[in-house]
């Protein structure tokens, strides 16, 4: 979320005390709960057969869906033996007067806020008076947040220097850390980890029919991709947690079902933030009790780190008035971003937009002296990029490549390549708008994506107006909700591109 910088103002450094070591208050806990030797062998042949299928390297387009209904297919059978071990269901709302608590208790003033439901983004902070734009709203000190160096300093530690896939996986050890400390009554987390939602609504907790709903658009594929991923990520680690002597004492290690894990990775997912650490030559990954309670508008970062109290500092986007909720930027991420990461799309997103994979085609005779010129300019024969919502649907990389791409062979032979090797300034040119190849060139590039992005519209399952009435109806799940929300600004990104383009081929023509 909030970028976080350092900044010297003043502060109450005495605060700051890190929490007492997890492991020793483990040592106390009543076992949790394990499952039956039969199942936990069960459980195991499922994981490694799910791990042999998640690790083959993933596969793009039509396969990439082939391989989910068995990755799908597996999961569900390791959760159905899994959920005798799920824990009774409890109410988030009743815990919040004890985690105000544990935060004054620690040096947190919270009078200016309050913890309160609101329609359609979950719980929130709301002002109990006036807040003025710019105004201080919250400081949190470093011992509440919830790190990967507080991960070190707990019985996670060991497991964390033994394992080098792991040490390089910062959000993994969050999650690994969130679910041991979730097991251990004597966390000194517990007040916050037991405010936490109970689930998400990522896509880790979609089922085949709701994935389908993503038809047509590029995050269908991100967020099959993610699913595929957080399922290996489940079977390496499961497999680590009872092969690995240092895991042998974790609460976690009989307790890690895919459940807990991806309601785990979820948590961090929609969470997690950078924090300087503490002697500001790095940054940590990290959750932020309190601050991580405000939902997301668009704006700017208002958030900063206070190196001298050690704190996290978040201050007010505009003028609150009492009652009203408190929302803060997150940062500028694409609804397709928001959907897969964070488990919501929204209206509004000035920052949409939409990824176009483009490549040039290895039988193009071409391809050699086009992938050279490419390279020059930083970028690939294939990748993806992105059209924009707004004035300028396209950026300096996608209309370079474009060029490249429309390029004939005279062109590229007599100025782009050999002793006619394109320099800086002539690389520079091929990103800018007012500038151009030659006007064939020019308008090759203006055509190409306007077929391309007509094509597009045209391949979503169902129109604007279906998706319009989705968002209307009462009885429509979130699920359809999000996808008809993400699928109605895609299209406007696509549309507004067709129209520019339309726009850029009149201009080369009048001016001709
Ligand atoms: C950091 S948490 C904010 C607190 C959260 N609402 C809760 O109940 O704990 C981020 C999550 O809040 C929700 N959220 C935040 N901003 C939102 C928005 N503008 N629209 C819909 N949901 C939003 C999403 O579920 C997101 O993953």
């Amino acid at each position: 979320m909030g970028r976080k910088t350092k900044k010297n103002t003043k502060g109450n450094a005495a605060q700051n005390q890190p929490p007492a070591s997890s492991s020793k208050q483990e040592a106390a806990a009543a076992p949790p709960p394990e499952l039956p030797k039969a199942a936990k062998k069960d459980v195991a042949e499922l994981v490694t057969q799910l791990l042999e299928k998640c690790s083959k390297p993933p596969e793009s387009g039509a396969k990439e869906w082939e391989d989910y209904p068995d990755i799908h297919g597996l999961v569900e059978k390791i959760r159905k033996i899994q959920s005798v071990l799920a824990p009774p269901e409890s109410s988030r709302a009743d815990q919040f007067p004890a985690f105000i608590s544990w935060l004054n208790s620690n040096g947190v003033d919270t009078s200016a806020v309050q913890i309160a439901e609101f329609p359609e983004v979950g719980h929130g902070l709301k002002a109990t008076r006036d807040l003025k734009e710019a105004e201080k709203l919250l400081q949190i000190p470093r011992k509440l947040m919830f790190t990967v160096d507080s991960a070190k300093q707990t019985a996670l530690g060991p497991l964390i220097a033994e394992d080098k896939i792991l040490q390089v996986m910062p959000n993994v050890i969050l999650a690994l850390h969130l679910l041991n400390e979730k097991l251990n009554p004597q966390s000194f987390w517990k007040p916050y980890i037991d405010i936490l939602p109970t689930q998400y609504s990522t896509p880790l907790y979609w089922g085949p029919d709701d994935l389908q709903l993503l038809k047509g658009s590029p995050v269908q594929g991100d967020a099959i991709s993610q699913y595929r991923n957080i399922a290996r990520q489940y079977a390496y680690f499961y497999r680590l947690l009872q092969k690995n002597p240092a895991a042998s004492k974790l609460l976690l290690k009989d307790n890690f079902t895919f459940e807990n894990y991806r309601w785990a990775v979820s948590s961090v997912m929609t969470r997690q933030n950078q924090i300087p650490a503490r002697d500001g030559s790095r940054a940590t990954l990290g959750l932020i009790p309190l601050w991580d309670m405000c939902n997301h508008t668009n704006g700017i970062y208002t958030s900063d780190y206070n190196a001298e109290a050690d704190a996290c500092e978040c201050y007010c986007l505009k003028d609150f008035a009492p009652d009203q909720q408190i929302l803060i930027f997150y940062g500028p991420r694409s609804n397709g971003e928001f959907l897969v990461h964070n488990g919501f799309v929204y209206a509004d997103n000035e920052h949409d937009q939409l990824r176009l994979k483009l490549g040039i085609s290895k039988g193009d005779s071409l391809f050699a002296l086009k992938s050279e010129l490419l390279g020059k300019l930083s970028l690939p024969p294939s990748r993806s990029f992105f059209l924009h919502r707004g004035r300028f649907p396209v950026d300096g990389d996608l209309l370079a490549f474009l060029r490249v791409f429309s390029m004939d062979e005279d062109t590229l032979k007599s100025n782009y390549s050999g002793e006619t090797a394109p320099g800086p300034e002539e690389l520079e040119a091929l990103k800018d708008e007012n500038q151009q190849v030659n006007s064939d060139n020019e308008d090759k590039v203006w055509s190409f994506l306007q077929t391309r992005a007509s094509l597009l519209l045209r391949a979503y399952p169902c129109s604007l107006e279906d998706d319009e009435s989705v968002l209307q109806q009462a009885d429509s799940s979130d699920v359809a909700k999000m996808a008809s929300q993400l699928r109605i600004g895609e299209r406007r990104i696509l549309q507004n591109t067709v129209d520019y383009a339309e726009k850029k081929k009149d201009d080369l023509k009048s001016s001709s």
